[in-house]
């Protein structure tokens, strides 16, 4: 009789379940989804993972395609192949985790090419697959776009150098943070959010003891928002050449500074030696490297080599560059190419051509180009991030409107520092 009452039970909650879930789903997707998602999707990914493995020749044989019976080879596909061992998938936040043991051969990449495969055949938005130890990988997959609408803890201790400006996919905030990575490359098509990343940036870094400049080829109409917090802006190309010139100017100095002091970066200097964080913000760097003339070669070429040489001296003399662009293809220059080398921190959004993608990810990784081609024109502000630890992963940037980045610099427009003519630096 208890027994019989106890499935009674089971059955009605089962049948609550039922009814309540499209509802459940709607408003409260984390509870539908610990409830009723994640085991009808464990369920789903242990039923289909033979079939899956072996559709996409993920299940290997045991036995060899060739087999010599007696003096005859006998050819043919193997029967039942060997599934890889995938672990009981685990709950997390909106998705669901699990490591598969690979079989002799098989590297992750392997089954990077089939996350979309995965996806479909767990119904799940996507799937991931991150390399982990030795002979596994570790699937992530997530029930739900967890950008589509990000929400961000509003900070209020500011780290030097670091500024969140938007969430990661795995849910941990994202954060540029010029002390790990000095320099970035951020690339973007029109209107997929390239500003507003900067927005995100400027306000973050604007309360912080540090110097910032810009050069905006688009006739300085972005960054003017914030030119009050700017120490210098150069609206055009000559002005960026003369900027560029006294930036490395700037670096030999602290260059001096830190062999006189016997220090290796400006970090260690003698506090009354320091000098500010220089942050330089560059928008549409295409422009620079554009030559309608040959009287633009001398000023490309010399802008070229400054913006290397920052790059290249500046992540020990606190000077950093976070550079911009809708198009950074290679066939810029191999200018371009040899800057990128040096930017560690790689930002793209969507993009209108595949050569920009391969500029911005490309040589870092053919999954995050993937994923970065993937992105659609509604998803602004969403990217393909690169940065500390050369892990790519989706995130989406705080939706800062100018008029907030605008009232931020405002408010801390007296940190800016202004050059001193006296002692040739900004203090
Ligand atoms: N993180 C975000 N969340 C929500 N909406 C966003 C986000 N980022 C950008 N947008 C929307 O996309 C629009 C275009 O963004 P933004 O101006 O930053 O693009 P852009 O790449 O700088 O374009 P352009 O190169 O033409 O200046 C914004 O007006 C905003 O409405």
């Amino acid at each position: 009789m208890g027994l019989e009452i106890l499935w009674l039970l089971v059955l009605a909650a089962a049948a609550g379940l039922a009814i309540a879930a499209p509802g459940l789903r709607g408003h409260r997707p984390d509870v539908w989804w610990c409830l009723i998602g994640y085991p009808v999707t464990v369920l789903r990914a242990m039923a289909t993972w033979r079939r899956l493995t072996t559709t996409t020749g993920l299940a290997v044989p045991r036995r060899p395609a060739r087999l010599l019976v007696g003096s005859v080879v006998l050819k043919g596909d193997p029967l039942r192949p060997v599934p890889p061992r995938m672990r009981l998938p685990l709950l997390r936040q909106g998705g669901l985790e699990t490591t598969v043991r690979m079989h002799p051969g098989q590297v992750p990449a392997d089954f990077a090419q089939y996350a979309e495969a995965l996806a479909h055949a767990w119904r799940m938005f996507a799937v991931r697959v991150v390399a982990e130890g030795r002979g596994s990988v570790r699937l992530v997959a997530l029930a739900w776009d967890p950008l589509a609408s990000p929400r961000v803890p509003k900070v209020t201790q500011y780290e030097p150098l670091r500024a969140v400006v938007g969430r990661r996919e795995d849910g941990a905030v994202w954060a540029i943070d010029l002390h790990v990575v000095p320099h970035w490359l951020v690339v973007g098509a029109t209107r997929s959010g390239k500003s507003t990343l900067i927005a995100a940036l400027v306000k973050q870094l604007a309360p912080q003891r540090l110097a910032l400049f810009g050069i905006d080829l688009k006739g300085g109409m972005e960054l003017s928002l914030f030119e009050v917090r700017l120490s210098e802006l150069a609206p055009d190309r000559s002005s960026a050449a003369r900027l560029l010139a006294r930036l490395v100017a700037e670096a030999e100095a602290r260059m001096a500074l830190c062999r006189a002091a016997g220090v290796r970066a400006v970090k260690d200097l003698p506090k009354h030696l320091r000098r500010p964080p220089i942050v330089l913000i560059v928008d549409e760097v295409a422009e620079l490297y554009l030559m309608a003339s040959r009287d633009d070669k001398a000023e490309v070429a010399e802008i070229s080599t400054n913006l290397l040489r920052i790059a290249q001296l500046g992540a020990a003399l606190d000077v950093h560059l976070v550079i911009a662009g809708q198009r950074v293809g290679s066939d810029l220059g191999p200018g371009v190419t040899a800057l990128r080398a040096q930017l560690g921190g790689r930002v793209c959004h969507r993009v209108s051509d595949p050569g920009t993608a391969e500029m911005a990810l490309g040589d870092l990784s053919k999954e995050a180009l993937t994923a970065a081609q993937q992105i659609t024109m509604a998803q602004q502000g969403v990217a393909v991030v690169i940065g500390e630890d050369g892990q790519w992963i989706r995130a989406r940037s705080i939706h800062v409107a100018p008029e907030e980045a605008q009232r931020v610099a405002r408010k801390y427009a007296e940190f800016t520092p202004v050059w001193r003519e006296e002692e040739g630096t900004y203090r």
